[in-house]
This record gives structure tokens, C-alpha cells and sequence, in this order.
């Protein structure tokens, strides 16, 4: 190994070798009182102390979840608690199989520039994920960021769809193939000690010193609470679709029963008792029928045949709604004329309408989307919201963007979040992009989801 910035030429000493010949890397799923004592006291020193108690105890405890610290020992004794402190941290955690979100590598102020450092704790990371070749890193980065998207793209990530929403701003992921990664950020062939002595080509320092800065210092503003980071974590499940890190209540709820929302340019009518007592014939012929639930299905724009995109969508169908369909198609009808013009929508000449029931449970969701083009004919969209009595499952509400921007473009901070509430009907323009928000379901029974009767109301098409 070509040693351009290690300590064996005296008149060379690196800044940084002394600290890290007495560092080692260590590796823990459960926080024993000496390492808890060390990571609080760590991101105390950053100004991030809640770090610990509302992201690190909560990721270890669910599971599949690592800390990689660099950890300098007490000289004498070097056990109990203050025996260690570290230098810098990186949890890491699985978002879905083969699939790993490692936090930016902290660093203690003093090592911030320690790339060396960096570079051991990362390899370690790497390495550890590496072992299996189809495990990928992931990380979110805002749309629009320049420097996120250069240091990602430029080590081998790839950008793709799976978007997520926070009050500011839209996230794409990135992901790597870990092992490429490794080789990407040159970490392959050189030692952890190496790394910490300082001790590898320049070409090393230069990749991990613009890679793990440019993620440091993009995430670095959420850490802090209310801040606009560029690049975020991605929550479990978050990855290969389940939108778990969209959080909720950044719209509000509606007020009233009776009430058109109209939320900057977003229109939309919710309805409330709109079955009345014919909700609970509903209920029980629709438990009746568990057997014949379908796995939900897409078909995105292009497409010519529904298929299942667990990516996409997760949750049940059932098409056979012959057993209440004229019943509430008549009485949809009905209140279409109030609703178009309290969304300020020009009455048509309405056409097919389409119909089905959907059974959410246990970490179902549909991720943003429209539920028509521009040549389609839906013009309408519907969600009639059920559930058994007393209501035994939370999340699930459906959040509707502003459509203003260009195509696939929606506004973080132009949204309306909807709570599921019996009996109730939005109806709402089938071009706006909307998404059911994941639905959790503690009993995991059936009969404990959440249901709709949704569909869509076609224009006529002109004979
Ligand atoms: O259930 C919901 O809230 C939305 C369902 C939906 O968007 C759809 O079925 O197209
Ligand atoms: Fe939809």
C-alpha cells in the first residue's frame, strides 16, 4: 500500500493518527448501561441528545439493527460506565429484505474530517451487508439536491420512483449494491487499520471524503427537530414500498360531516352518514365474503392488464359487488349534483361507473398515484369508508395532493389527510394524486380493517 498521509515519515504525522491508533471499531444490537452511557453522551455533544431516546432505542428495539461505533477506551479501568467514548456512529437498519439504510457516519466535531476514521467505520458497515452480493444500501435524498445526487449517482446508486413526502419536501431513494459500493468508494482492498493509519492512496480519501460529507452534511439539519434536510432516513418498511416514512398530520381533519374541503386549489366533497343503517348490512355481507378478497391490483398509465405491485400497493379486492351495487350506485347518483357543484366541477354526462371493495389490514397501503390520465374517461374518484365497531385499526388515511406542476409532480405542502371515519364518502377528481397512507391493524384479523367501497365515475363517452 502507497502510504501518502500515514505516520511512518515523522515530518508527514498525520493529524489525526494519534487518536486513531488507540480507536477500534465496535458493532452492537442491544445497548449494554456502557455503551447507552457512551451514544448519549456522543450525540449529547452533537446537540442532538433526543437522537438517541426517538430514533436509535425505538430502530434497535424493532429489530434487524445495527450501531457501528468508533470507540476509544479508557485507558484504566477500561470497564464501567465513562469507560468508553466514541468518536463517530452509524446505525444501520433494515428496510426490507436485502435491504439496509445506514445513517450518515457521525462524527464527534473534532474527527469531522477524520476520513480515515470514517472510512474504517463505513468499511466495517459495508463489509458486514457485503457479505450477502443482492444486499443494497439505500438512502433519501430531496429532489433538487445537487451535491446528494452527484456523491450517490457518482459511486454507483441508482436513482428510482420510490418517493416519499414529508411536510418539506419530495425524497427519492437511491440505492447500491453494497458490494459495489465498497468497491466504488475504493474501501475494498484497503485494511480498517490501514484506514485508521492513514495509510491508502489519495484516490481514497478524495471519494470517502466527498461521499460521506456531502451525506453528513445533508442530513446533519434533521437532526435537529423542524429542519429541512436534504437527505433523510428511510424508515423501515419504506423501501420496496411500504411508504412508512410519510408521516402523517401534516393536513388537517375535517370538521364537519357536511363539508366541501377546498385546500388552495384541491377540491373535494366528504359526505357523512351516507348509508346510514345500511352500513351494517354492508359489514356483515362483506366478512361474509372474506374468501373471495383478491390481492389489489395496479394499472398504471401504458399499461393494458391490472397486476399486483406490492411495490406500489398492498391490500384485497373483491369485484363481485353485485350484492350492493345498484343500492349504492343510486344513491351516489343522488348526491352527485351537490357534490359536483360544491367542487365547482360542471355537471357530464356520467357513464359506467365502476365499483369494488378494498379490505385493508396490517401494513397495507397504496402509494401516491392518479387514478386517471388525461385520455382516460374517470372523471370522478369515491371512497366510502366502513369498519367494524369500535374502530380497531389506526393510520390508514387517505391523503390528497395538489395537482398544480408538471405531470407526477405533487405539492408536499399543499395536502389534505383524510381520517377513514364511518359511513362517510369523499368523492374527489380522479386526475388529483392521491395515496392511503399504511394501515395498522394490531389484532391482524380481517374483520378488524379498514374497508371501502371505492370506484370511479366515468364521462360518457360521445357515441
Ligand atoms: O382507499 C383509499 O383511501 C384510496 C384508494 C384508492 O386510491 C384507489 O383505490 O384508487
Ligand atoms: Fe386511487
Amino acid at each position: 500500500m502507497v502510504s501518502q498521509f500515514g505516520d511512518k515519515d515523522k515530518d508527514r504525522q498525520n493529524f489525526f493518527t494519534q487518536n486513531n491508533s488507540c480507536t477500534r471499531i465496535d458493532v452492537f444490537e442491544e445497548l449494554s448501561p456502557t455503551n447507552e452511557a457512551a451514544l448519549r453522551q456522543f450525540f449529547r455533544r452533537l446537540g442532538a441528545p433526543q437522537y438517541v431516546d426517538e430514533v436509535i432505542i425505538p430502530t434497535l428495539r424493532l429489530g434487524d439493527a445495527s450501531v457501528y461505533a468508533a470507540v476509544r477506551d479508557r485507558p484504566w479501568p477500561p470497564w464501567g460506565l465513562g469507560a468508553r467514548t466514541f468518536s463517530a456512529v452509524c446505525v444501520v437498519h433494515n428496510v426490507a429484505p436485502e435491504s439496509w439504510a445506514p445513517s450518515p457516519v457521525f462524527t464527534a466535531d473534532e474527527e469531522g474530517t477524520n476520513i480515515g476514521l470514517i472510512g474504517a467505520l463505513y468499511k466495517e458497515v459495508l463489509e458486514a451487508l457485503a457479505v450477502s452480493r443482492t444486499s443494497e444500501v439505500c438512502y433519501l435524498a430531496a429532489e433538487g439536491s445537487v451535491l446528494a445526487d452527484r456523491v450517490l449517482e457518482r459511486n454507483g446508486f441508482r436513482r428510482d420512483d420510490d418517493v416519499f413526502m414529508t411536510e418539506h419536501a419530495r425524497y427519492f431513494t437511491y440505492r447500491a449494491p453494497a458490494h459495489e459500493l465498497l468497491s466504488n468508494l475504493r474501501l475494498d482492498d484497503v485494511s480498517v487499520p490501514d484506514l485508521l493509519a492513514y495509510d491508502f492512496p489519495a484516490e481514497v480519501l478524495d471519494r470517502n471524503a466527498l461521499y460521506h460529507l456531502g451525506i453528513l452534511l445533508g442530513a446533519r439539519p434533521g437532526l435537529t427537530d423542524r429542519q429541512r434536510p436534504e437527505i433523510i432516513d428511510l424508515a423501515r418498511g419504506g423501501h420496496a414500498s411500504k411508504p412508512g416514512g410519510v408521516p402523517g398530520g401534516t393536513g388537517t381533519d375535517l370538521g364537519t360531516d357536511q363539508f366541501g374541503g377546498l385546500l388552495g386549489e384541491l377540491p373535494y366533497v366528504s359526505l357523512g352518514r351516507f348509508l346510514g343503517s345500511d352500513a351494517e348490512n354492508l359489514m356483515r355481507n362483506v366478512l361474509e365474503r372474506e374468501e373471495k378478497f383478491q390481492p389489489a391490483t395496479v394499472l398504471p398509465f401504458g399499461s393494458t392488464s391490472p397486476f399486483v405491485d406490492e411495490r406500489r400497493r398492498r391490500g384485497r379486492t373483491l369485484d363481485d359487488v353485485g350484492f350492493i351495487y345498484d343500492a349504492f350506485v343510486d344513491r351516489l347518483k343522488g348526491a352527485l349534483p351537490g357534490a359536483l357543484s360544491r367542487m365547482g366541477i360542471e355537471g357530464f354526462p356520467v357513464g359506467r361507473i365502476e365499483l369494488q371493495v378494498t379490505a385493508s389490514g396490517d401494513g397495507d397501503y397504496y402509494r401516491m398515484h392518479r387514478d386517471a390520465d388525461a385520455e382516460s374517461t374517470r372523471a370522478l374518484s369515491f371512497v366510502y369508508f366502513f369498519n367494524a365497531e369500535p374502530r380497531r385499526f389506526f393510520g390508514g388515511e387517505l391523503r390528497m395532493y395538489d395537482d398544480r406542476g408538471v405531470e407526477g409532480v405533487a405539492h408536499a405542502n399543499c395536502s389534505q389527510l383524510l381520517t377513514p371515519r364511518q359511513d362517510m364518502l369523499v368523492i374527489f377528481p380522479s386526475r388529483l394524486p392521491h395515496e392511503l397512507l399504511p394501515v395498522r391493524v394490531p389484532s391482524q384479523k380481517f374483520a378488524d380493517g379498514r374497508f371501502t367501497l371505492n370506484g370511479w365515475i366515468h364521462r360518457a363517452e360521445k357515441c
